[in-house]
């Protein structure tokens, strides 16, 4: 890989790193071939020359899609770009078209939604990021426009997600191929149907994954005409038959077996099952369930997938009852016979077993345990029955779980083919192949033999395609390529597979009735020994190193004799052909004489490798996809980048010799664009004046004197370390620029920096300046004002002592003034006073005199006055007493008249009818009554006016009262009047 190119001293470079893989630093300083290196990480380090490859630091910061795209092609490159990429669960990343799957051990539901797969159909290989959906699409693209037919190779070691890369695959198949809206059985849903199925039979609980399928699978999906899934059918190879009977901490067996025993109550009844840590097969390891595997709900659904695959009722019970069988088998055990190299069942429990075991194959009890204990020698003469001690009956029963288990697996796919069935018409398919990667154990036996052989074919296979597809690009882009070379493995693969090789010679050994482990050992020693990809150890004497593509590894050469033989024990066969359940029996059935003799020279290696040339060449008859899946061997992300694993992995997958096979030719390539955009600044002139790319290209590798590269139509190719070169180029006038530019900005730095501090000296000293005369001006301010606050408060004093002196004085002068003025006015005030007393006493002694003259008058006037009076008032007194008594007479005859007056008016209407006579008598009364009345008036009038008269009279009169004769005369004339009422009355 990458050639370590111009590195210089400032380079940034990859360094080897003892725990992190690769670490990235800078060149400090190359002497020789050392390179001394300043890490991110702080340390520093000293390598050589050939360990150190540049870091591209024009590298995008998600990645590149596509690593061909990489500008340096090497391991750290690789790596860094997986890692990147990974940390942004971008798990997929291309490698030319190989896709580069990193196994997220998380779901992320959102790559593999239908909106998902919708955006991949018919999208352009590279338009959308590197998806699985993105290869399948391609493969059913061409499978349709050209008809041709395509397969998808997925590989990868264990738990690295093979099987989920090819469920995705299958799932986007049965889109673009399945029938919209059609529910039940289809064939595409009996396809995707079929993974639960397998899996619940073929996978098991291992070290390394949860789930492991331990089968290799391909799977051929036929289309129509119209690009509808038409047929399907499944191929397996290899199932791993010995983890039937034998599994160590923490790994399971098969899921089946736990599904079953987890059953409904009815269901393992009917099974004589137990808890699964009864059974032998189960409980050698500790691990009974698995995180995340819900056994009993695993039970129900493996039932509901198998209904859809077309295994009806009665098949799926019959295939539970064998499964059950072989749990039953499995707690068989023996002691010693009586005789010697003799056993017998051990005890109640083991016979429990063995019965209930024949009960479910339907065959007869005596018959099986005799098949336990006993092997039946052929020879000319005749049979001889021959006892097995306990250890080969152990062995026996072993041999027996497994050939059920293998025949019952092997009926599943075939029943899953048959219901599924095949479109003979169709012309079109799809391959999917899921097959186990390269393994290289501490332990490594027949089944990694057999594994690293299948991987060997694969990377021919590989080797030669991605060859090809190199050349074709060559091709597409009309450039020499006529000294690319790439490394051929037909040498590993003549080893194992060609005749006198490693299968051939295990298969002697298989045959030849004497063989053990050791003289086929020796056999390989002596036959290889000059076979450059064969080694054996020093000190070993089993075991053997094949030096394979992806590595060395080592052998153990103890089991393979056994692991290799396929013929199933006669007793076992002719038990089981016998037994009257049809289904076991056709698990078992009658093989012609021919066959069952050739049988018994019948070997896996061999069948395996016929199946191996079978598939391999159905491969070369399709167009390949190739999908690696990379296992991150810690489950941290950033591990992902510590972990040289990851290295060995995509070594294994051919990854790193697909690079290397584009580094042996043009590894790097840029489009015409890319390329100047890049290195335009090699020979900016060259640009002007042509906007042609091309000859822009042309033009600057021919300046840059670079030889044996290619221009091809639409990019440069460019061989290794040319890229590098040419940076490194690049970088050089990049520096200069830099430098001009540094050297101009400095100096525009520096003048303008000057000129700040002109500016600022400037202001400085203005400022400075306006400062002092500003204190100074302050100064002389404030003395002047000083001095008129000095003034102002000497004049402030003077005046107050002279209007402090004007008052006194004042005050003096009022004082004086106020002195002589009262003096004035107390002699005023005196005299005035002597007077007014004279006055008073004068006044009062005269007022005096003239009041004891006037008192004396007054005293001799009333004594006269008094006694006039006094005679007065006794006339009056006389008077008065006669006018009372006439009064009180009128004021009784005035009721008298108005009571008269009342009577009369009375009489009147009483009698006006009746006394019509005496009318004119009575009105005569009247008249007189009314003249009476007049004179009462004028008696009234009269009185009244003698009263106002006498009253008059009264006050004018003198003191001495006289009597009057009117007051006679009135009486008199009462009295006649009150006799005439009187008469009147009566
Ligand atoms: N694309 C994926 N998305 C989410 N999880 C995945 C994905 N691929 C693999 N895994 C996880 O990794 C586990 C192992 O994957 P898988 O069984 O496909 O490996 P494998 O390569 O088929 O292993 P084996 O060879 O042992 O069968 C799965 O059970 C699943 O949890």
């Amino acid at each position: 890989m990458g050639t370590p190119a111009n590195i210089i001293v400032g380079s940034h470079v990859w360094v080897e790193d003892p725990t992190l893989a690769w670490i990235d630093g800078e060149v400090l300083s190359i002497k020789n071939n050392e390179v001394h290196v300043q890490t991110s990480n702080g340390k520093k380090v000293t390598t050589d020359r050939s360990k150190v490859f540049p870091k591209d630091m024009e590298a995008p910061p998600g990645g590149v899609d596509d690593m061909t795209r990489l500008s340096y092609l090497h391991e750290p490159g690789v790596l860094q770009n997986l890692a990147t990429r990974y940390e942004l669960n971008e798990i997929y990343t291309y490698t030319g078209s190989i896709l580069i799957a990193v196994n997220p051990f998380q779901r992320l539901p959102h790559l593999y939604d239908t909106h998902m797969m919708e955006q991949y159909k018919g999208a352009d290989f590279g338009e959308l990021s590197p998806h699985v959906f993105a290869i399948a699409d391609v493969a059913y693209r061409e499978m349709i426009n050209e008809g041709k037919n395509n397969s998808i190779l997925v590989s990868g070691e264990s738990g690295a997600g093979k099987t989920e890369t090819t469920k995705m695959l299958m799932r986007y198949l049965a889109h673009l191929g399945g029938r919209s809206g059609v529910e039940g059985r289809t064939v595409e849903q009996q396809v995707l149907e079929s993974n639960p199925v397998l899996e619940a039979f073929g996978n098991a609980k291992t070290v390394r994954n949860n789930n492991s399928s331990r089968f290799g699978k391909f799977v051929e999906i036929q289309f129509d005409k119209t690009g509808r899934i038409s047929g399907a059918a499944i191929r397996t190879y290899l199932l791993e038959r010995s983890r039937v009977c034998q599994i160590n901490t923490p790994e399971r067996n098969y899921h089946c077996f736990y599904f079953l025993c987890a059953a409904p109550h009815e269901d393992t009844q009917r099974y004589k099952l137990a808890d699964a840590r009864s059974f032998h097969y189960l409980n050698q390891s500790s691990c009974i369930e698995v995180e995340g595997i819900n056994d009993a709900e695993e039970y129900l659904a493996t039932r509901r997938a198998m209904d859809i695959v077309g295994i009806n009722e009665e098949e799926q019970e019959a295939i539970f009852r064998v499964v059950a069988a072989v749990l039953h088998i499995g707690n068989i055990n023996f002691a010693k016979g009586k005789e010697v190299d003799s056993s017998v069942i051990q005890d109640d429990n083991s016979r429990f077993h063995l019965n209930t075991a024949s009960e479910l194959l339907e065959c007869d009890c005596n018959n099986l345990e005799k098949a336990l204990i006993t092997r039946e020698i052929v020879t000319p003469e005749e049979i001889i029955t021959r006892t097995l001690d306990p250890e080969s009956a152990l062995a026996s029963r072993d041999a027996l779980a497994k050939t059920i288990y293998s025949r019952l697996f092997d009926w599943i796919v075939e029943k899953i083919n048959v219901s599924i069935g095949q479109d003979p018409n169709s012309k079109q398919l799809i391959g999917v192949l899921d097959i186990y990667g390269f393994e290289s154990f501490k332990i490594n036996s027949f089944e990694q033999l057999c594994i690293n052989y299948t991987n060997e074919k694969l990377q021919q296979h590989f080797n030669q395609h991605v060859f090809k597809m190199e050349q074709e690009e060559y091709t597409r882009e009309e450039i020499n390529w006529s000294y690319i070379e790439f490394v051929d493995n037909q040498d590993v693969l003549d080893l194992i597979e060609k005749k006198g090789g490693l299968i051939a010679l295990l298969d002697e050994a298989c045959m030849f009735p004497r063989s053990t482990h050791e003289t086929f050992a020796q056999k390989l020693y002596t036959t290889f020994k000059n076979n450059k990809r064969f080694v054996k150890p020093k000190l070993s004497r089993t075991d053997f190193t094949v030096v394979h593509y992806a590595g060395d590894v080592t052998y153990q050469a103890d089991h393979f004799l056994d692991k290799n033989k396929d013929y199933v024990v006669a007793e076992h066969q002719d038990l089981l052909n016998a037994s009257s359940c049809p289904f076991v029996a056709s698990l078992f059935p009658t093989l012609p004489e021919e066959s069952s003799k050739s049988s018994k020279f019948s070997s896996i290696g061999s069948r395996f490798k016929l199946q191996l040339q079978s598939l391999m060449e159905t491969l070369s008859s399709t167009e390949p996809h190739y999908i690696r899946c990379v296992k991150p061997n810690n489950l941290l992300k950033p591990a992902i980048f510590e972990n040289t694993n990851v290295i060995q992995q995509l070594r294994c997958g051919g990854v790193l010799e697909a690079i290397r096979i584009s580094c042996a030719g043009y590894p790097t390539r840029k489009t015409f664009y890319e390329f100047v955009n890049r290195f335009g600044v090699l020979g900016p002139e060259l640009l002007e004046g042509s906007n042609d790319d091309k000859i822009a290209c042309q033009k600057i590798l021919e300046k840059m004197k670079l030889e044996n590269y290619q221009i091809g139509k639409t990019k440069v190719f460019l061989r290794a370390g040319q890229m590098a070169d040419l940076d490194a180029r690049r970088a050089e006038v990049l520096g200069k620029a830099a430098r001009i530019i540094q050297r101009l900005m400095r100096t525009y730095i520096a003048r303008k920096q000057f000129v700040l501090v002109r500016r600022s000296t400037t202001h400085l000293q203005s400022f400075v300046r306006g400062t002092l005369v500003r204190n100074l001006y302050e100064c002389m301010r404030r003395e002047a004002a000083a001095v008129k606050i000095q003034k102002n408060v000497r004049r402030h004093k003077a005046r107050e002592s002279y209007l402090l002196l004007q008052a006194a004085t004042v005050t003096l002068q009022t004082g004086l003034r106020a002195m002589s003025a009262r003096k004035e006015f107390r002699f005023r005030k005196e005299t005035k006073a002597a007077v007014h007393i004279q006055a008073r006493w004068r006044c009062h002694r005269d007022y005096s005199h003239y009041k004891n003259m006037q008192r004396a008058v007054l005293t001799y006037q009333c004594a006269w006055r008094q006694r006039l009076a006094r005679r007065e008032l006794r006339n009056l007194k006389m008077a008065a007493r006669e006018t009372g008594a006439l009064k009180e007479a009128k004021d009784k005859l005035e009721k008298r008249v108005e009571e008269l007056t009342w009577r009369l008016g009375l009489e009147k209407r009483l009698r006006t009818d009746l006394e019509e006579a005496k009318a004119q008598e009575i009105a005569k009364l009247q008249e007189t009554l009314h003249d009476l009345q007049l004179q009462v008036e004028e008696a009234k009038t009269m009185a009244t006016k003698e009263r106002e008269a006498a009253r008059k009279a009264i006050e004018e009169a003198p003191p001495v009262i006289k009597e009057t004769p009117v007051l006679v005369e009135d009486t008199e004339k009462v009295n006649s009047l009150t006799a005439e009422v009187d008469q009147l009355k009566v």
